[in-house]
Parts: structure tokens; sequence; C-alpha cells
């Protein structure tokens, strides 16, 4: 079972938004979809709900294009943070509005989240706070019992405690392979030990698809000092300088092989010692040049 973007393109005033996206989904998949600003990626998430028509491409699951399947549409969830008609709805009213899109809608389990969660369910959606309203989204989102999950900047603006229990119930979720998420962010730190897999989008275009596991596996972080000040070339050469401060050098190396551990352990290296590697290193080392990104804080 796969969710499939083909070929879609939106402009909007005449100026292409998104072009040509193409990429599968899976459940059991959590895809976070990153990129600055600006670059579309809410208006990915629209278009692929047909909020906007594209001007090419479409969306299918299983090869059926949802536009034509209204079943298939039920298996898709969005919830768009800046235009929804929720605002003056009660929570306790939710269910019965969504039960009508979403006729898996799972009623029982979402009042059980809300008295979980300590939310009101007499309170009006709008006067929720953006925390609490974040949480409710991602409650609706896994009461509809959709497959494919689009969250739209779900942690944006959060605090630690609600950011941690929506990437609890995300992960708890996606654990029977039964539902896939796709995360939208424009920082990587909420992505990291979430997504598997990330999409990147820059110039209305996805220009990187990576399987961060394997991205991992051949990369590595290291806290180095040296005798010398002078950075050694099989640094230059293989390495991202994440931070110096004097002798001591933290680096990402993309592709660590035993060469390149042989090279560095003949430095004889004052300390070497390897650091945990986060998702913000390596973007930092893979994309400084094409992301975009001011990854250096
Ligand atoms: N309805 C609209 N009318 C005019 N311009 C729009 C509309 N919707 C989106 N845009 C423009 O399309 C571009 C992409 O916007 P979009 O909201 O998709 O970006 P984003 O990647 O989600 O941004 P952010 O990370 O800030 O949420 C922006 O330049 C925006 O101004």
């Amino acid at each position: 079972m796969t969710l499939q973007v083909t070929g879609l393109s939106k402009q909007i005033s005449g100026r292409p938004i998104i072009q040509d996206i193409n990429f599968e989904w899976a459940p059991g998949e959590i895809i976070g979809l990153v990129g600055r600003n600006g670059v579309g990626k809410t208006t990915l998430f629209r278009t692929m709900m047909n909020q906007y028509v594209p001007e090419t491409g479409h969306v299918a699951i299983d090869g059926e294009d949802i536009l034509n399947v209204p079943s298939r549409q039920e298996q898709l969830f969005f919830i768009d943070t800046q235009y929804n008609f929720l605002s003056t709805y009660r929570l306790w009213e939710l269910p019965r509005f969504f039960g009508t899109v979403y006729p898996n809608f799972d009623g029982d389990r979402f009042t059980k989240l809300i008295t979980q969660f300590k939310l009101d369910p007499n309170s009006q959606y709008r006067r929720l706070s953006k925390g609490m309203r974040a949480l409710v989204n991602l409650i609706l989102a896994l009461t509809s019992n959709a497959t494919y999950i689009i969250l739209d900047e779900p942690f944006d603006g959060l605090d630690v405690i609600v950011r941690e229990n929506i990437a609890t119930m995300v992960i708890d979720e996606v654990a029977d392979q039964q539902k896939g998420f796709l995360i939208s962010s424009h920082d990587l730190n909420e992505l990291d030990g979430l997504s598997d897999r990330v999409l990147l989008l820059k110039d209305s275009r996805l220009i990187h698809d990576y399987n961060l596991e394997e991205v991992r596996s051949r990369a590595k972080k290291i806290q180095l000092v040296l005798n010398d000040k002078v950075i050694p070339d099989v640094l230059k050469a293989h390495s991202q300088l994440i931070r110096v401060s004097g002798r001591v050098l933290v680096v990402v190396i993309t592709d660590y092989t035993p060469a390149i551990e042989q090279e560095l352990k003949a430095l004889k290296p004052v300390l070497f010692e390897e650091l945990p590697l986060t998702l913000e290193d390596l973007f930092r080392a893979n994309l400084a040049h094409d992301t975009g990104y001011q990854l250096l804080k």
C-alpha cells in the first residue's frame, strides 16, 4: 500500500510555487518535509488535498486517483492550521463534524485523549492556546483513522512537554505500520529522532529524498584535539567543520572509511572522540551548499 504524488505543480498568480513534485509514501514511514520559510510546504499539502487545484499532476493511493475515488480521500488527513472551519466549534462537537468526513472516526478515543490531556471539552477551538490547538489537531489526526496523516509545522512554538507528547504519540502510532506521517518543519532539531526519511524542498522543487538510516550509517561526528593549529589535509578533503575553538575541532565526515580513520590516527591527536550525530549535523555536512539554510548558530 502506498500513496503516490506524481508530477504535482501549482502556480499562484502566475508564479510557480511547487513544480513537478514526485514521491511515494508508505504506511510505517515518518517523512520529514523540510525547507525554508515560504518555500511552498503548505502549498504542497493544500495541493495534495485539492484545496488548491494543481496545474499538473495527481495524488493516488494504490494507483487510484484520490479525486475519483472518495474512499481514498478518507485515507488522507490534513488540518490547514491557517484556514479551517474549526474556530467556533467546541471540542465535544468535533467528532460529529469529523465523523462525516472520516467514516472510521473513533469518537471514543477522541474523548479519551481529550480527557487524558486535560483539555476541556466545552472549550471553543479558537479559545485554545497554540499548544492546546496543536494537541487537538494531532488527536483529530489520530482518531480520524486515516492512513496518511499530514502535519504542518506541528511543533511550531510549542513548549518541550507538548512537543514530546506529540512526538511520542506519532511514534506510537506508526509502530504497527498501519499509518504514515508527513511532517513539515523548518527546524531540523524537531524532526531529529522522529523521521526516517527527509524530503528537501528548495526553489519550488523536491531536490533531495534522504534515507536517514543510510546517511547516518556512513557518517561520523568527531571531536579532535590536534597538536598543531593547522587544519590537516585529510580533514579539508573529507570533512565539514562544525566547530573550531583553538585546537579543538568538531567535524562531520559524511563518508567515513577505515582509510580516513587511519590518516586521522596517524596525526596522533591529543583527543579523538566520537560524538552523537544530529540531523542538523548531517544536513550541515551534506547540504551546506544547497539548502540555503543558515545552519551555523
Ligand atoms: N493564497 C495565496 N496567495 C498568494 N500567495 C500565496 C498563497 N499561498 C501561498 N502563497 C505564496 O506561496 C509561497 C509558499 O507559501 P507556503 O505557505 O506554501 O510556504 P511554507 O513553505 O509553508 O512556509 P512556512 O515555512 O513559512 O510556513 C509564499 O511565497 C507565499 O506567499
